[in-house]
């Protein structure tokens, strides 16, 4: 049995990763913590993997301080930059036990992860593309995790092809643009009745092409994180490790 402790337990993630975590026939609950509570109960002894779904403002901490516990971590929670991981890294170099992983998925729906991919294929054959997200309006971050991940595909692909800057030729704009990602347009739309939503939208003259994934319930990200929970436990994936389509034969 592998033993999971859950960070951000009473979340409506979290919450959700605790049942998952007791319905499946290979993992066990060790330890459900929230904010408050004190991480330093989580040990080697009692937890294989912690699943961590809190806050963008506190979850690089709480990383931090399990890494220095010892114990691999898969992090749900988003806000992670470039300077971020590097600190994560630096924690791992320093980890009291050789080969621990750090795992962390802007999204663990085989929906979204499918959709990132497919956006990075289509990317270098599209002179135009943006991306819109759309989700619930109790969402503390704009954009998604997702979303920001999903333009930096894009505009990787673009760069990779040899493209140039999308055309835009927009001279007044009070923010209804987006927030460009490394070029890339992202809209966020927050909508009582919606879960988590993307398009990423391109464009040729006289075609289209939308790539859209849709969650309509948070139970779509439990086989994601139960599949990261049961590759991070194997011990194969030390150091940070970012995104499930490590972990999919894509
Ligand atoms: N990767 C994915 O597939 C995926 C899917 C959905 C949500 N998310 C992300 O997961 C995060 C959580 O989303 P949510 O909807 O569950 O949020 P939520 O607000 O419902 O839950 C967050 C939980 O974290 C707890 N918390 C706050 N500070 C804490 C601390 N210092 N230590 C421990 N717990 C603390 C809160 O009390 C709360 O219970 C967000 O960043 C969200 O974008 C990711
Ligand atoms: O509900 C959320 O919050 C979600 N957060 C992630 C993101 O920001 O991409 C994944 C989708 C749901």
């Amino acid at each position: 049995m592998i033993k999971v402790s859950v960070v951000g337990a009473k979340g409506r993630m979290g919450s959700h990763v605790v049942d998952a975590v007791n319905n499946a026939a290979d993992t066990e609950l060790a330890l459900a913590l929230d904010a408050g509570d004190d991480l330093t109960q989580i040990t080697p002894g009692n937890t294989d993997v912690v699943v961590e779904f809190t806050v963008p403002s506190v979850s690089l901490d709480n990383v931090l301080a399990l890494v220095a516990q010892g114990v691999d971590v898969v992090v749900g929670t988003t806000g992670w930059t470039d300077e971020k991981l590097d600190q994560v890294r630096a924690a791992l170099a320093a980890a009291p036990r050789e080969g621990q992983s750090v795992f962390i998925a802007p999204n663990f729906a085989i929906s979204a992860v499918l959709a990132d991919y497919f956006a990075k294929v289509a990317a270098p054959y599209f002179e135009s593309a943006e991306v819109i997200e759309l989700h619930h309006p109790n969402k503390v971050d704009a954009p998604s995790g997702t979303a920001f991940h999903t333009a930096q595909g894009i505009a990787a692909a673009r760069k990779a092809a040899g493209l140039g800057p999308v055309p835009d030729a927009t001279e007044t704009d009070g923010g209804s643009r987006g927030q460009v990602v490394d070029g890339i347009h992202v809209h966020a739309v927050r909508l009582r009745g919606l879960n988590a939503h993307e398009e990423a939208l391109f464009g040729n003259d006289g075609e289209q092409l939308t790539i859209r994934a849709d969650s309509f319930d948070r139970i779509s990200f439990m086989p994601g994180v139960l599949l990261a929970v049961r590759k991070v436990s194997t011990g194969a994936y030390p150091g940070v490790t970012v995104g499930l389509d490590n972990f999919l034969d894509l």
